[in-house]
């Protein structure tokens, strides 16, 4: 369970994220969606524990900066980082032990071929391209068999194939009891996927749809329901 409480997050005089509070549940896919700007990446930085903020976020139960909640949180950024001198495979065995995990051999190798990397497994981390540096990062969350993931518009600058594979993963974490998190302006990319929707504007969530109260509406109406009017209305005034 992810669970974020009061979260504000100021640049100097700019409030990039105001007094925020949302959950996902266990077994769960979270979607955070808002146009640029809006503070998704905020929220996400801030729940990974890479920027000071107010307020609370829990994992499982535990304070986010607590070890017990970062040895089950796996996370995905925006922009892969990337050790220059160790190879793919290395990456994941780093993580592996960083985290005492207990993923085996055979179970890196699946991962590995699911995201088309076996065979690049020798690379080192300065010889990939943007999208296998993005499988690579997605492969390190997953080794340490993660309670909750939370994912930086994970889909941008990978191949169709990886998308796939990528969506399979997410409903197999689900299936689980994973709590899964993404942020995307990609609505197309998660249609699949969510159960609770929350939709950002200017630093607030200004609209939380559950997939099962929704009846059969698209996500994309659902979007432009709560974000059109103000911008449509201006425009004909
Ligand atoms: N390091 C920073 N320093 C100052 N202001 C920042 C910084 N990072 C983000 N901001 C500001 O915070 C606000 C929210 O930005 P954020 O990156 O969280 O939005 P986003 O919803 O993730 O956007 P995008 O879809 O473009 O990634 C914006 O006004 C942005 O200019």
């Amino acid at each position: 369970m992810l669970e974020v409480q009061e979260l504000t997050k100021k640049y100097g005089k700019n409030v990039a994220v105001d007094h925020v509070s949302f959950m996902v549940q266990d077994g769960q896919v979270g979607i955070l969606l808002g146009p640029n700007g809006a503070g998704k990446s905020t929220i996400i930085k801030s729940i990974a524990g890479l920027l000071r903020y107010e307020g609370g976020v829990g994992i499982n139960g535990m304070k986010a900066r607590s070890l017990e909640a970062k040895k089950i949180f796996g996370y995905v950024p925006e922009i892969p980082a990337m050790f220059e001198a160790l190879t793919v495979r290395e990456h994941i065995e780093y993580v592996k032990r960083a985290y005492n995990s207990d993923i085996t051999e055979e179970e890196i190798d699946a991962l590995l071929t699911r995201f088309e990397l076996l065979d690049k497994q020798e690379k080192l981390g300065n010889e990939l391209s943007k999208g296998m540096m993005q499988k690579v990062s997605i492969c390190c969350a997953l080794a340490i068999h993660p309670k909750v993931v939370m994912l930086d518009e994970p889909m941008v600058g990978l191949d169709p194939a990886a998308i796939k594979e990528l969506k399979e993963v997410v409903l197999e974490l689900k299936e689980k009891g994973c709590t899964i998190l993404i942020s995307t302006h990609m609505l197309e990319m998660v249609k699949d996927l969510w159960d609770v929707m929350f939709v950002m504007e200017q630093g607030k969530i200004i609209a939380t749809f559950n997939k099962n109260e929704i009846a059969d509406k698209d996500i994309e109406e659902l979007f432009f329901e709560v974000t059109e009017p103000k911008t449509g209305g201006e425009e004909h005034e």
